[in-house]
C-alpha cells in the first residue's frame, strides 16, 4: 500500500481543508450528473464534517439530480442531536427526494438493514463517498475487530449492515463494498492523533484491526484531507 496520498498536508486549518474538499467534491458531482444524469453521494457523521458539509451546501450544484446518504446512522430519531441525518439536512439544500436515510424507524436493525440495502442498490456504485475516521481507525460504523470485515467474509455482506459497537448506540452502516467501490473516495480527518493512526493502520494492511484499510485495498485510491 502506498504512502498516504495526503492531498493537503498539515498547517492547514479544518476550515480551509473543508472548503477544498467541498470544492473538489462539487466538481466530481457536476461531472457525474453531466455524464449520467444523476449523482449518488455518501457523507459522514460525527463532529469533523460539519464545516465541510456547510461548505458543500454553499456550492452551486444540481441538487435535484443528487441523492445523498449517510455513511452510517445512529439508531436515534432523525431530530435527535446525535442523528447524522439531522446534521446533513441542516447543511445541505437537498431536494425533497434527495436523501436516502439509513433509519431503522423502530424495526430490528437486521430487518432494516436488509430493506435499506435493497432500496440503495440502484444507487450503487456511489459516485462519491467521504468518510471520517475515529482515532481507533473505524470508518462509518465499521469498527475494529469486526470479523465481517475480513477478506473472506465481507464479500457476502449486503450493502447495509447493523453495527453494535461497545459503549455506543446501535447503528446502521454502509458495508465495506459500497464504501470501497465508490468511483471517488475521500477521507476527512483532523489532528496528529488521527494522522498517526492512519499511517500506522495502512502499514498493517489489516482491515479487521483497522477498518480504514478497506478504502485503500481496491479501486480508486482515496484522497486524504487532513487538517492540523
Ligand atoms: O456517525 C459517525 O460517528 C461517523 O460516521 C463516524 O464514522 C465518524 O466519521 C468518526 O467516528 C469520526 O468522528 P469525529 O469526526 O466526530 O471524530
Amino acid at each position: 500500500m502506498n504512502a498516504i496520498p495526503v492531498t493537503l498536508a498539515g498547517a492547514t486549518t479544518l476550515t480551509r481543508v473543508s472548503e477544498r474538499l467541498a470544492a473538489d467534491l462539487a466538481a466530481i458531482l457536476r461531472q457525474a450528473v453531466g455524464e449520467r444524469g444523476h449523482a449518488s453521494l455518501a457523507v459522514p457523521g460525527g463532529t469533523t464534517p460539519r464545516e465541510f458539509l456547510t461548505a458543500l451546501g454553499r456550492c452551486d450544484l444540481p441538487w435535484p439530480q443528487i441523492t445523498v446518504m449517510p455513511t452510517d446512522e445512529r439508531d436515534v430519531a432523525p431530530d435527535d442531536m446525535r442523528s447524522n441525518e439531522r446534521m446533513i439536512r441542516e447543511c445541505l439544500p437537498l431536494a425533497s427526494d434527495g436523501y436516502a436515510p439509513l433509519r431503522a424507524d423502530g424495526r430490528p436493525l437486521e430487518d432494516a438493514a436488509m430493506e435499506l440495502g435493497n432500496r440503495l442498490a440502484p444507487l450503487l456504485p456511489l459516485d462519491a463517498v467521504v468518510v471520517g475516521m475515529g482515532a481507533d481507525t473505524h470508518i462509518a460504523s465499521l469498527f475494529p475487530g469486526d470479523p465481517r470485515l475480513g477478506r473472506n467474509e465481507r464479500g457476502a455482506l449486503p450493502p447495509v449492515v447493523p453495527s453494535y459497537p461497545a459503549g455506543l448506540e446501535p447503528r446502521l452502516s454502509l458495508a465495506p463494498s459500497p464504501l470501497a467501490a465508490a468511483r471517488w473516495k475521500a477521507l476527512l480527518i483532523s489532528g496528529d492523533e488521527k494522522r498517526s493512526a492512519l499511517t500506522a493502520a495502512l502499514e498493517t494492511k489489516d482491515p479487521v484491526a483497522h477498518p480504514v484499510c478497506l478504502l485503500f485495498e481496491s479501486g480508486a485510491s482515496p484522497r486524504v484531507y487532513w487538517a492540523e
